[in-house]
């Protein structure tokens, strides 16, 4: 469970000579009746670890692609809690971790502790909170610590060095470096930097360090993780789901599969 459920995945990848893979998808696009499937294709197709959206009216750090995705996930009625019950429906099949990803408000709405352990209870292994400051992570550290879940930690290419160890020093799970400056969502060309800043934090980082925004193909997905160990891609899985073009997804998912470490 939780953070250990995490290093045993990647522990795995590596030991096989692969990269990562983490898909993103939206809970409730396309109707929480189908994120069971979902879950169990990408599951399927190989994902390391899953990082699972929880809709949100406000979502700052999201591009259209996920904008829109949300959209239609509240449109049809979705909720943390709903998405929460569905989890625990599913828990005994569910295999690879799961992450959820949500802004800090639904989780305020909530109830902190409430939705701490409702995550324990459901099999959730991480989270993501892009609009939680490292620096008021206590909140959600007070009580995710005891049991066992991950608070993933973004770093971006704009943070400075100082800020990147103290966080690379509390990071759990794996290390999410965000790739662009800007919200998520396709980029034909990636940040000019990109690799010293992916080579820095694998120097700095006891954790893997996975690189998401921006990434959408194949090539770029391999080009990426040379310098990292492995990719998160939000929109494209998003907007394959949703075309229902599986077989475009399965490929896309294994372009990872036999890159040289
Ligand atoms: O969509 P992209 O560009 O492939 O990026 C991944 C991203 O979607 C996913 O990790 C994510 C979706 N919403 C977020 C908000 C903040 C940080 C990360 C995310």
């Amino acid at each position: 469970m939780g953070k250990q459920k995490i290093e045993r995945s990647f522990k795995l990848v590596e030991e096989r000579g692969q990269k990562a893979f983490v898909p993103y998808i939206m809970a409730g696009d396309g109707g929480l009746d189908a994120l069971k499937e979902r879950i169990l294709f990408l599951q399927d197709c190989g994902a390391t670890v899953i990082e699972l959206g929880i809709p949100f009216s406000d979502p700052v750090a999201d591009g259209p692609v996920i904008q829109e995705a949300g959209k239609r996930a509240l449109a049809n009625g979705t909720t943390l809690e709903l998405v929460l019950n569905c989890l625990d429906m599913m828990k005994n099949e569910v295999i690879v971790p799961i992450i959820l990803m949500t802004y800090i408000n639904p989780i305020y709405a909530y109830g902190i502790k409430e939705f701490v352990e409702q995550c324990n209870k459901v099999g959730v292994d991480g989270l993501i909170i892009p609009d939680l400051p490292f620096e008021q992570r206590n909140i959600i550290t007070s009580y995710t610590n005891d049991l066992g879940i991950a608070l993933i930690q973004l770093v971006s290419i704009t943070t400075t060095i100082e800020r990147k160890r103290k966080i690379i020093e509390e990071a759990e799970g794996f290390l999410y470096a965000v790739t662009v400056t800007g919200i998520t969502g396709a980029r034909s060309s990636l940040h000019k930097n990109l690799t010293p800043f992916l080579q820095e934090l694998k120097e700095l980082s006891h954790i893997p360090v996975l690189a998401g925004f921006g990434i959408s193909n194949k090539n770029q997905a391999q080009d990426v993780s040379e310098n990292c160990d492995g990719v998160i891609v939000g929109s494209e899985v998003v907007r394959l789901l949703h075309e229902n073009k599986r077989a475009d997804l399965k490929e896309l998912m294994s372009s990872l599969k036999n890159v040289e470490c």
